[in-house]
């Protein structure tokens, strides 16, 4: 998908929030294990009751990873439906890779060709060979992690390399990289006060913000420091919208959920 053809669906659905698909058999409703495909069965069940309310939808791959073969199963299903139902849908394979170019290229096509997703959460640390693979793929977007939303991030990303903090460099420096009209950054909620910053070096650049809801980042407080004209915000919540309940009523309690955070997304678009 076109980033162009992205900010027009955020105009028409009045949104730009991504649903994160973070499914974990140990929270989803006890009934939904009798399925042959638990996962796959509760991911449909929320697309379907929520996906005129959003305009991504981001599996975390860990969540399929974690259940080896069948995990991974019912996370091509999941892609494929998205694909086949609603291909106006922005998809974002949140895998957090990245390696030696040789090694990027297989996962690019493992992402992008084989699973057909419209982006991939790609970690920097390893540089532009590391990066620059996934960027060669035209109409797929290639989202760095920049600033995440864990207590971690403070570990290295705050901290200063060469006068400028890490995030700062991983900024500046993957905007020289060939194919970098293809990049999006990941920004945690949690760190909406950095946002300012952020935008003096990516003016436009979409970024995913993952970390409202469970995490306590404030979407208001994105968008304050963080909207663009053309929106450049893709607003993630996982847990606070799959399991908003446990029992039969779990996709309408999450589509009521996903509903709360478009209402927010109106009222902040009707500022632009
Ligand atoms: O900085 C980051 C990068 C990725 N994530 C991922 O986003 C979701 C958040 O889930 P919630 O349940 O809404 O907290 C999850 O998949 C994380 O691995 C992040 O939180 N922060």
């Amino acid at each position: 998908m076109t980033t162009k053809a992205l900010i027009q669906q955020i105009r028409k659905k009045e949104s730009f929030l991504c649903i994160g698909l973070d499914t974990d058999l140990e929270k989803i409703p006890e009934h939904l294990l009798k399925e042959e495909d638990p996962v796959f069965a509760f991911n449909k069940a929320i697309i379907d009751a929520t996906h005129h309310l959003c305009v991504a939808y981001k599996p975390n791959t860990a969540f399929y990873e974690a259940y080896g073969i069948k995990g991974w199963v019912a996370l091509e299903k999941t892609i494929t439906y998205l694909n086949t139902e609603y291909p106006e849908i922005f998809t974002i394979a949140d895998a957090k890779r990245g390696d030696i170019g040789n090694t990027s290229t297989r996962y690019a096509k493992a992402f992008f060709e084989d699973l057909n997703f419209d982006s991939v959460t790609i970690a920097p640390y390893m540089g532009k060979d590391s990066v620059e693979p996934f960027l060669a793929f035209e109409d797929k977007h290639t989202i760095l992690l920049a600033l995440t939303s864990n207590i971690g991030a403070y570990d290295f990303q705050t901290k200063e390399l060469e006068g400028l903090e890490l995030y700062k460099q991983v900024l500046e420096v993957s905007k020289t990289y060939n194919g970098s009209e293809n990049l999006m950054y990941v920004v945690g909620a949690t760190k909406a006060s950095y946002l300012t910053d952020i935008r003096k070096i990516v003016p436009n650049s979409f970024l995913l913000v993952p970390g409202v809801g469970a995490q306590g980042g404030s979407l208001s407080e994105v968008c304050k420091y963080g909207i663009t004209p053309d929106v450049g915000l893709l607003i993630n919540s996982s847990r606070g919208i799959l399991y908003a309940s446990n029992g039969e009523d779990y996709a309408i309690a999450a589509q009521q959920k996903a509903k709360e955070l478009q209402d927010l997304m109106k009222q902040e678009l009707a500022k632009l």
